[in-house]
């Protein structure tokens, strides 16, 4: 009878005691707004241009209800999902988000560790702050994806998620809407950019490809190893081609992030990757675009069953997930919620927002009606324009 949500229920308020973090996604941000630098605040918190689509992204849930069905016995129920053979104890996986550093300095360590603990499984980024190996460690048998920004060099590629795939790592997310940044003003107007700083780079520097690339090792030049990285970072020439290279230098399955155009989604399809997520990279790449959720169903529609669909852009609490998934989600990546919690409070930072997340839905789950989230589908919405 009991569960994620009752349990959490249970400890705090038995203990009685005003707990001393928050639980809504704007208390941890505005905790990460208290202890970050105004630079690296806005470097997470921020999105392109007007940040309208960043804004469309939250609103985007609001025209969904969720619709709760009585009477059904959820005594029993279960959150977990499986995509592509990682378990998660509830729908969502921590979204890869690069230079955790700017936000504490234990970065991916430490999330690795609350993903783990949690049973949440991590996507890390490329752009880390630590190496794909050492991140590794601190997972342990937890389940981990690697993400890969492809660069302009198909030998680096080919390094990285073959590094990826003997450091454990079981799938390969390939970002195709991040090939240079967006506008964004926040970052602008604070003169920030990470980088530059030699931030997000340990897996570039410890490539034995990327050094073979450098005349001076990056421990002796810095600077010049991060114009290397900026080099090879940007790619306006991407195409599937790019994709399918990557393809042949891994046995992993690999998924591509970044889609929400239901052609596409049909690309992909034909194509034949293993698996896609919808996204919009949370505002931050394309002011004016399609909310993500908004976008989500006519590409699940393209899809067709083949292949999961992932999903993020705007999740903020168990009600969200529950509605992207009732829209077909497989799953939800969350990026800015344990970003805020890991400026805020490390390790256990995470673990608390990834507790909260998995008690709401758990709760949420309960009062609709349903055992599982797969339960979930067309007929737990309402539309409201309908
Ligand atoms: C600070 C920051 C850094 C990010 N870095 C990456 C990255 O390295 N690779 C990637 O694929 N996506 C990156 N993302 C995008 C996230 O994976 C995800 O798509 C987005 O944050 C989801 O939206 P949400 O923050 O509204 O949950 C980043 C997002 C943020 C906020
Ligand atoms: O800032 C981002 O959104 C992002 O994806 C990124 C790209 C390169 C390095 C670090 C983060």
């Amino acid at each position: 009878m009991a569960g994620y949500g009752l349990d959490l229920q249970l400890e705090v308020y038995g203990k009685g005691e005003v707990p001393d973090h928050p639980f809504s996604y704007e208390g941890w941000e505005q905790r990460a707004r208290e202890v970050l630098d105004a630079g690296a605040f806005g470097y997470i918190a921020g999105g392109a241009g007007t940040e309208w689509t960043m804004r469309a992204n939250r609103e985007a849930f609001y025209r969904w209800r969720l619709r709760p069905r009585m009477l059904r016995d959820v005594s029993e129920r279960d959150l977990s999902v499986e995509v592509l053979g990682a378990r998660s104890a509830g729908p969502f996986m921590l979204a890869p988000v690069g230079v955790l550093s700017i936000a504490h300095p234990e970065a991916e360590l430490a999330v690795a560790r609350a993903a783990a603990a949690t049973g949440v499984p991590v996507i890390l980024s490329t752009v880390s702050s630590f190496t794909l190996e050492e991140v590794a460690r601190e997972s342990g048998d937890a389940p981990r994806w690697f993400q890969l920004y492809p660069g302009r060099s198909p030998e680096l590629n080919r390094s990285l998620v073959e590094r990826a795939e003997r450091a454990g790592y079981s799938a390969v997310v390939i970002t195709l809407d991040t090939t240079m940044l967006g506008f964004r003003r926040r970052d602008l107007e604070n003169a920030y950019l990470p980088f530059l700083k030699g931030e997000g780079v340990a897996n570039y520097f410890s490539d034995p490809i990327f050094r073979a690339r450098l005349k001076e090792a990056p421990e002796r030049d810095p600077e010049a190893a991060v114009r290397a990285f900026l080099e090879v970072y940007v790619t306006p020439d991407l195409t599937w081609d790019d994709v399918n290279a990557v393809r042949e230098a891994t046995s992993l399955p690999v998924l591509v992030k970044g889609i929400t155009h239901p052609e596409d989604a049909r690309e992909a399809v034909r194509q034949g990757v293993e698996g896609l997520v919808v996204s919009n990279h949370g505002g931050r790449q394309v002011d004016g675009a399609v909310a993500a959720l908004d976008a989500l169903p006519k590409v699940v529609e393209a899809v067709g069953g083949s292949m999961p669909v992932l999903f993020d852009s705007g999740v903020r609490s168990g009600a969200d997930a529950l509605k992207a998934v009732a829209l077909g989600a497989t799953a939800t990546l969350v990026g800015r919620p344990y970003a805020y919690a890991l400026a805020a409070a490390g390790e256990s930072g995470v673990r608390r927002v990834v507790r909260s997340l998995l008690a709401e839905v758990d709760l949420q789950l309960a009062l609709s009606g349903y055992r599982s989230v797969r339960e979930l589908g067309a007929s737990s919405l309402l539309d409201a324009r309908d």
